[in-house]
């Protein structure tokens, strides 16, 4: 498949220190890309700089061919981008006000708007919490806010930081399960940032391991996790005693649904 996002010799610094140092790395179109590394790895540096929400120090990125000029992204292309991170970052308002605002700056009609809103709602089933205040959600609620508001603009990528990680275990998977049905109809090509095998192994078909800044391995994600190489064994095996057989279950092994 073609590549929706091209990096080519992307470096960033901060503070005088190699954060990253990426020479050539491709995200294609459909892609469920897990991005799994240690504390500090660059992780989330490097999906803060591949939805250009922060810029490298050097190198070049390509979206469907075309080169993104450094630092200044057109509104256009920014709005192909969603982001959901691990904190929810709710707007004062409602449930439902809160889902409608990606529409609402795009000067979408307010039938349509509703429309949809009341369609992602369902989707995550929160329709019931509609006219809630956004911030007397729970942890769960408000995370499936977060991912309605993200996915409703229907963007052509999706880049998640941690968005599982301050969730209860049985609230996790859960909602990991109704996002991994939602992700795989709508087909969004989703880059997935987390340090949690179980959270990786679920959701993504693709794997990048990140140590110290570099890409140490990518691939087929379960090839990745049976497969490790020298440079990423000794994060990976740490986590396969803690999950030793999750890796080889397409669900958690607690996910009776
Ligand atoms: N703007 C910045 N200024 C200074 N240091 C930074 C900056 N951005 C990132 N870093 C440093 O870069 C390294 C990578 O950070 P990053 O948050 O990308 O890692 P991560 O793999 O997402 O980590 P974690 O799993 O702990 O969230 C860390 O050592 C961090 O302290």
């Amino acid at each position: 498949m073609k590549p929706l996002i091209e990096l080519k010799n992307i470096t960033y610094r901060a503070h005088d220190k190699n954060i990253l140092s990426i020479p050539h790395f491709q995200i294609p179109e459909g892609e469920l890309l897990g991005i799994m590394g240690p504390n500090g790895a660059g992780k989330s540096t490097l999906l803060k700089v591949m939805a250009l929400l922060d810029s490298p120090a050097s190198g070049e990125i390509l979206y469907r061919g075309q080169a993104v000029p450094n630092g200044t992204p057109s509104l256009d292309l920014r709005r192909k981008f969603s982001v959901a991170l691990q904190q929810s970052l709710l707007l004062e308002g409602t449930v439902y006000q809160n889902i409608a605002i990606g529409l609402k700056l795009r000067k979408v009609p307010k039938s349509v708007i509703k429309e949809k809103v009341n369609l992602w709602m369902e989707q995550f089933q929160i329709s019931h919490l509609a006219k809630k205040n956004a911030h007397f959600l729970s942890g769960g609620e408000a995370q499936r806010v977060n991912l309605a508001r993200a996915m409703i603009v229907e963007p052509e990528i999706l880049f998640l930081d941690e968005p599982f990680s301050a969730l209860d275990f049985p609230t996790k998977i859960k909602l990991m399960d109704d996002f991994k049905g939602i992700i795989k109809d709508s087909a969004t090509t989703t880059v997935f940032v987390s340090h949690d095998l179980m959270e990786i192994n679920y959701l993504t078909n693709t794997l990048a391991i990140i140590v110290n800044g570099e890409v140490k391995q990518y691939g087929p994600t379960q090839r990745v996790l049976e497969h490790p190489n020298l440079a990423t064994s000794p994060f990976l095996n740490e986590w396969k005693k803690f999950y030793p057989m999750s890796f080889r279950h397409e669900k958690p092994l607690s996910l009776t649904r």
